[in-house]
């Protein structure tokens, strides 16, 4: 695909690959079970042997063995018996063993296989799950009181609070506090080791000891306090608490006035790296960054045209779509109920199985990984289909934007991405011809143009978190199953509009799954009004 998006590959950010690890969990458990099952049975053999031996040698004098004395073997009968325990019983005890080995080869056998066939965590899954709940702490200022029992309130419309099947212990703390330090959060690094202590006096059988625990968390404040002192409280890889934890320091006059220092929007300009991540996370809390007047002028409305450009319908007559205003400059809406149920389902069960192969390995072996996007994503052309489900939606966003969308030099085939926990896509703008020089582009890349307008569906409601966000914008828009997104990326001229950045919010609690149809410009620039200058805007529909 020509305007292929950065894949990451992970485990977590996933949610189908993490059902796929579940119903693995479900078959591993299974497999013991059968093999508990046979080993009890072997064990039994043993242990009747043994028991035998134990029973007969305190009966004394019939058995192998005779009270205080020396072993005497004075009967036929048992000398009989004592040579068939060590040949044919003790054959049988042998035989028990060996399954049992042999079985135990078996299983660790088959689950390296699954490791062969990578779809078995490795460690390095491990490490980016506590990273992307790190993360995801920061990003949703979770509490820190309930979190390490495993219980935090969503974000989003509906705000209801999730609790974890058991909590953190002290030594998962500990962890989630190495990797919080690693990746550069000072100030949660020590929330997560204060977090550890206080897990480790409370458990009865401490799974980390406050020993081992201190030097972390006193290592942690100094890193802390030295890069607040040294290069301050943000940067782009790494953030620290406004104040520094040592008391003495913190009397320091240049940190009295922190407190007075007030978040300042600014929108509709260029940002900073580190301001347009503060915009992202605030807008991914649903903060409102925009002034009143701004956010009370925007309407919800019916629109129910009955032609195009392209074709007269009467499609919206009876049913008109429900359009949302999220912003008129850029113009963002959102149509709602714009598929149904069971529309949304379906498309999702036509992309799992792409999204199931599209695992790939990097040059080394390694699953390459970006933390651009944390997604997994398939393609899907309308040709492909053997129904009309995708040509009657493009038909629909056709008739919805007044696009050419179906023909192949207009749109793109439907992107579905899903992601799971921690998911999420950074800032970006969907038009991707920035470079001056034509000569990067191939020759069909020249000839679509690049992408005049998004149309993002969201397949999936979303418990908590994973909004689409418009840092520059200021815009939040909560995904809700069956609506759309809409935006114009360039101005009718063609040349991008910059704030039309966005990117997804990590999912804080189920799984998100979107689809994209972008559609290009070369195509249809014609078909609107051309503007007198190269910032005209478009506002249909
Ligand atoms: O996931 C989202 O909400 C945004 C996705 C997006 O921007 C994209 O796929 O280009
Ligand atoms: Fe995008």
């Amino acid at each position: 695909q020509n305007f292929m998006s950065q894949a990451r590959e992970d485990m977590f950010s996933a949610t189908s690959k993490l059902e796929d690890l579940l119903s693995l969990e479900a078959e591993i458990v299974r497999m013991v079970e059968r093999y508990l099952e046979a080993a009890n049975h072997r064990v039994d053999i043993i242990k009747r042997y043994v028991s035998e031996y134990h029973r007969l040698s305190t009966e004394g004098g019939t058995g192998g063995g005779s009270g205080s004395g020396g072993m005497v073997v004075a009967h036929p009968v048992d000398a009989y018996l004592l040579l068939k325990r060590l040949t044919v019983e003790w054959a049988s005890v042998e035989d028990a063993m060996t399954l049992h080995a042999n079985a135990t080869q078996e299983l660790v056998q088959r689950v390296a296989l699954f490791r062969e066939r990578s779809t078995f965590p490795v460690m390095e899954d491990l490490h980016g799950a506590a990273v992307a709940l790190v993360r995801l702490q920061d990003t949703y200022n979770l509490n820190m009181t309930t979190l390490p029992a495993g219980t935090f309130t969503g974000t989003g419309p509906t705000s209801s609070e999730f609790h974890s099947s058991k909590p953190l212990s002290a030594r998962d703390c500990l962890f989630l506090g190495k990797h919080a330090l690693n990746k550069g959060y000072y100030d949660k690094a020590i929330e997560w080791f204060e977090a550890a202590l206080e897990r480790a006096s409370d458990e009865e059988d401490a799974s980390a000891s406050r020993d081992e625990i201190e030097p972390f968390l006193k290592s942690a404040i100094k890193v802390h306090d030295d890069v607040l002192e040294t290069r301050g409280p943000r940067g782009l890889d790494w953030q620290t608490k406004w104040v520094p934890v040592d008391e003495e320091l913190a009397s320091k006059h240049k940190y009295r006035e922190v407190s007075n220092q007030r978040f300042q929007p600014k929108l509709y300009q260029q940002q900073s790296e580190e301001e347009e991540r503060e915009h992202f996370s605030r807008l991914c809390r649903g903060q409102r960054l925009r002034p009143v007047e701004v956010e009370t002028s925007l309407v919800c409305r019916l629109v129910a045209h009955t032609h195009g450009r392209l074709h007269n319908h009467g499609y919206f007559t009876l049913m008109p779509l429900l359009l949302e205003e999220m912003s008129l400059d850029p113009y963002i809406v959102v149509f709602h109920d714009f598929l149904t149920a069971h529309q949304t389902d379906a498309i999702i069960e036509r992309a799992k199985p792409k999204l199931a192969t599209s695992r790939h390995r990097g040059p080394d072996g390694d699953f390459i990984t970006s933390m651009i996007r944390t997604s997994k994503n398939a393609w899907l052309r309308e040709s492909d289909e053997a129904d009309d489900l995708l040509v009657n939606l493009t038909k629909k966003i056709e008739m919805t934007t007044r696009l050419h969308a179906l023909r192949l030099s207009a749109g793109e085939d439907y992107q579905v991405a899903n992601y799971g926990i921690g998911g999420l896509y950074v800032t970006h703008t969907d038009h991707l011809m920035m470079n001056p020089d034509p000569s990067v582009y191939t020759a069909w890349e020249r000839f679509m143009g690049d992408r005049f307008a998004t149309f993002m569906v969201y397949l999936s409601d979303v418990e908590a978190g994973g909004a689409t966000v418009f840092p520059r914008a200021g815009v939040t828009i909560w995904p809700k199953r069956g609506s759309a997104a809409f935006w114009w990326n360039l101005y009718s001229s063609g040349v991008g509009d910059e704030n039309t950045r966005h990117g997804g919010c990590p999912v804080l609690h189920g799984s998100k799954w979107i689809c994209n149809k972008w559609v290009h410009y070369n195509d249809q620039f014609l078909q609107h009004p051309c503007g007198r200058n190269t910032w005209d805007k478009l506002v249909v529909p």
